[in-house]
């Protein structure tokens, strides 16, 4: 059977799936991936929400019915008429007519939160910072790239605060993957591309297995690479940590460990040809590379590849 394979990236606003996205689709090709943002699923716009005194992240805001309807339509290989959403204006724009390519990637706030919308992905992905990081990561993007004030944003978030608790963070309990990227020590801001990332693996998904990584002597507590065990939201799963200082051999073994498993990986793994892998927009403009973001996107893309393989 050939039809799309579809991966999820669903967390909070500014949690980093834009970030994430990017080089996912930059390393599987711009021209074999269709980008989908449910935020064009939206049901009102930024004026209308604040009249009714709603927040986007509420079910409610959002036709949720009519996102679940496309990703059925998108998995099975049909086009959809997409509304579209402007985060410059805050108002909806005519609707784009979508033909899906070879891989879909769809990203936004509620993408898991009904059980049909969740049987339409491939790959689940669920993004985590501690709220700290992301409120700082917010404030940033949103007074430099869709004219809020620093004030209105930590307001906005403050309001938000019950439904991100109600409605966005239980569903990371579906997702096949959490990302969570974290400072090393808590008084780093988050702006620089030396963040360490968390990983957790859940049995929903076969695996890469990183359990190489134990037998080269990695993988203990003073490691720059950990593999562990742990529970997440009460289920039994992997832990693979990355910190932001590991070294280009270190970052590489892991990179071997999936690249040997899937030869189509291995043009990937080559940083010459991808150097979109682990690059970050800073907020003042500057790119920013991060091995933990780079073994991420090489993970989840890893995931994407083998789902054609069954699918395809
Ligand atoms: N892994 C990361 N490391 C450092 N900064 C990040 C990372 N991910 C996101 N950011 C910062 O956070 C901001 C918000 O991220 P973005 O990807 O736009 O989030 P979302 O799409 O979830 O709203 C970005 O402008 C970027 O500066
Ligand atoms: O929460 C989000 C999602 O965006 P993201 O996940 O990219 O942060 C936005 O605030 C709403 O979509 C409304 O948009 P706006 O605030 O521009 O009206």
């Amino acid at each position: 059977m050939s039809r799309p394979i579809i991966l999820g990236i669903v967390g909070d606003s500014a949690a980093g799936k834009t970030t994430l996205t990017r080089g996912i689709a930059q390393v599987l090709g711009p021209e074999n991936v269709t980008l989908i943002c449910t935020d064009d699923y939206h049901r009102y716009d930024r004026q209308q929400r604040a009249e009714i005194g709603i927040t986007a992240i509420h079910p409610d805001c959002n036709y949720l019915d009519i996102m679940q309807q496309h990703l059925s339509l998108l998995r099975t290989g049909q086009p959809i008429l997409k509304p579209v959403y402007s985060h410059k204006t805050g108002t909806f724009e005519a609707p784009q007519y979508i033909k899906p390519n070879k891989f879909v990637i769809i990203e936004g706030l509620l993408g898991y939160s009904t059980r049909a919308a969740r049987d339409a992905y491939d790959v689940k992905v669920y993004l985590a910072p501690p709220e700290s990081l992301r409120a700082d990561w917010k404030v940033k993007r949103d007074t430099q790239k869709r004219g809020y004030t620093a004030e209105q944003v930590l307001a906005e978030l403050e309001k938000r605060e019950p439904d991100s608790e109600a409605f966005i963070r239980p569903q990371r309990q579906w997702s096949d993957i959490v990302v969570s990227f974290y400072p090393a020590n808590e008084n780093e801001d988050g702006s620089n591309g030396h963040l360490n990332v968390r990983l957790v693996l859940r049995p929903s998904i076969p695996h890469p297995d990183f359990t190489q990584i134990l037998d080269a002597g990695n993988g203990n507590s003073q490691s720059a690479v950990r593999l562990g065990l742990d529970r997440d939201m009460g289920k039994p799963v992997d832990v693979l940590e990355v910190d932001g200082h590991a070294t280009l051999e270190q970052v590489t073994k892991i990179e071997h460990i999936m690249c040997s498993d899937m030869p189509y990986l291995k043009n990937i793994c080559d940083r010459e040809i991808n150097p979109e892998l682990g690059k970050i927009a800073g907020t003042t403009g500057e790119t920013l590379q991060s091995y933990p973001l780079a073994l991420t996107q090489l993970i989840i893309t890893y995931h994407m590849l083998k789902a054609t393989q069954i699918y395809q």
